[in-house]
Order: C-alpha cells, then sequence, then structure tokens
C-alpha cells in the first residue's frame, strides 16, 4: 500500500464469546481515506469486528490499531430524546462557539440546517440517520465506522443516503468501513469489499470501476455474482 499509510491495521485478531470464537485470526489493513465494504452472512461476527474497532469492546487478543479520532454510526440513530439536534450532534465535546460553528456546518452538510433546534422526535426516519451523521462529522474522524446506516430506511430514502454518503465521503475524505448486508450498496459506494466468513476476511477485492454509473460495468455484474457465491447465495 505504497503512498497510502494504514489508517487500520489488524493482525491476528481472535474474539470468542464463552467458548465461540467469532473471530478467529482476522487480519486487515485499511489504507487512509479508503472506503471499505464489509458484507457477511448473518452472524458471522461483522457489528462485534466494528465494536472492537470503534473500542467499544476491549475484551479480543491479537494487534489493532486505529486513529484516535473515530466515529461510529449504527442502524438505529440512537439521539437522545431529551436533546435538541444540535445537542445531540455536538454531545461529550466541548460546548464552546468552535464545536457549536462546526455543528451548524455538519448540520448545513447533511441538509439539516433548519432542523437544529427541533426535538429528535420530530425527524423522519431519514433525518434522523442525518444527524447521526453530522454527529459523527464534527468529530472530523479519521475513521469512520458504520454499521448497516440504511438498513431502516426506505428504499428511496437509502439512495438519497448514498448519494449523501458518497459526497460527504469525497468532501472528508475519512477511512470508511461500511458494514452492509446488501451487496449492491456494498459495490455502488465502497471502492474495496471484503466478506468475513468464519471469523476471518475470506474475500478482498477492490471494486475498480471507473464509470460514475457503477452499474453500467460489466465488472459490477461479475463482481456480484463472486460476491454471492462466496455469500453462499444459490444462483440459478
Ligand atoms: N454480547 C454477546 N454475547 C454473546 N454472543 C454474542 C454477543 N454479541 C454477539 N454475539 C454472537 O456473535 C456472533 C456474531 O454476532 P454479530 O452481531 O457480530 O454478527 P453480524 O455479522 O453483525 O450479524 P448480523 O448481520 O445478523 O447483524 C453471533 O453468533 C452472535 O450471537
Amino acid at each position: 500500500m505504497a503512498g497510502n499509510p494504514a489508517a487500520v491495521q489488524v493482525k491476528s485478531l481472535d474474539k470468542l464469546f464463552g467458548s465461540r470464537k467469532v473471530l478467529d485470526g482476522l487480519s486487515l489493513t485499511v489504507g487512509q481515506g479508503e472506503f471499505v465494504a464489509l458484507l457477511g452472512r448473518s452472524g458471522s461476527g461483522k457489528s462485534t469486528f466494528l465494536r472492537v474497532l470503534g473500542a467499544l469492546d476491549a475484551d479480543v487478543s491479537g494487534q489493532v490499531h486505529v486513529p484516535a479520532r473515530r466515529a461510529i454510526v449504527f442502524q438505529d440513530p440512537r439521539l437522545l430524546p431529551w436533546q435538541r439536534v444540535l445537542r445531540n450532534v455536538t454531545v461529550g465535546l466541548p460546548q464552546d462557539r468552535s464545536t457549536r460553528q462546526r455543528a451548524a456546518e455538519a448540520l448545513d452538510e447533511v441538509g439539516l440546517a433548519r432542523h437544529a433546534q427541533a426535538w429528535p422526535r420530530t425527524l423522519s426516519g431519514g433525518e434522523a440517520q442525518r444527524a447521526a451523521l453530522a454527529r459523527a462529522l464534527v468529530r472530523e474522524p479519521q475513521l469512520l465506522l458504520l454499521d448497516e446506516p440504511f438498513g431502516a430506511l426506505d428504499a428511496l430514502t437509502r439512495l438519497r443516503m448514498h448519494v449523501l454518503l458518497r459526497n460527504l465521503y469525497e468532501r472528508h475524505r475519512p477511512a470508511v468501513l461500511l458494514v452492509t448486508h446488501d451487496v449492491d450498496e456494498a459495490m455502488l459506494l465502497a471502492d474495496r469489499v471484503l466478506v468475513l466468513t468464519d471469523g476471518s476476511i475470506s474475500f478482498d477485492e477492490h471494486v475498480g470501476i471507473d464509470d460514475p454509473v457503477r452499474r453500467n460495468s460489466p465488472r459490477f455484474d461479475q463482481l456480484r455474482d463472486a460476491l454471492l457465491q462466496e455469500l453462499g447465495v444459490a444462483q440459478a
């Protein structure tokens, strides 16, 4: 990975729940500014891995190096109902003018400027998820961890969020690790796609499509077939 120092470096990572090894010798390097999607069957350990990278679970063995500035967004936006949107975005940060300024900018970037003083319960699902993205952005993360962030949204809102996320990524260039169940979402958004099987990375390929409309490329179908096969989804 010459010229692209690592944002994430994981070596021989093991994670046990009781006697069950969910992560088993997992090794992975993600370069700075690289957008990676992580697929895997249900229960394969994707969320567990993301929680380890987010330092939400330190009970592991192996080496894990991640940048100090990182942020995580879950499927559920996890906004504090008793705080207005702006305060939710700055939660845990020093409440000074510069933070408030950055928060206002982040809300503007996700299209929520006019909801800054709204209560979370008045937001739609898509708006609440935009607020969660703004809360991540305001931390200026070098690593953005996304755990099925669009899984609970309707199809149209999900498409809008894809455009928003890709634009935010182009502007800020954090390393991104996106956990998703959706093979097309992975290939449309990320530049590299991984599959987690039996506790380690079993598939690791660059999307490698230059066409701005990725679906136009024959590579899109070829990669989808390879991914579905890796995920054990029977094909006609
Ligand atoms: N706190 C816990 N205690 C015990 N087992 C756990 C715990 N958290 C997760 N597991 C188990 O670890 C395995 C991996 O769970 P994880 O949530 O990481 O999978 P996943 O790939 O994210 O699944 P999904 O795609 O369904 O969200 C599952 O078998 C799950 O039951």
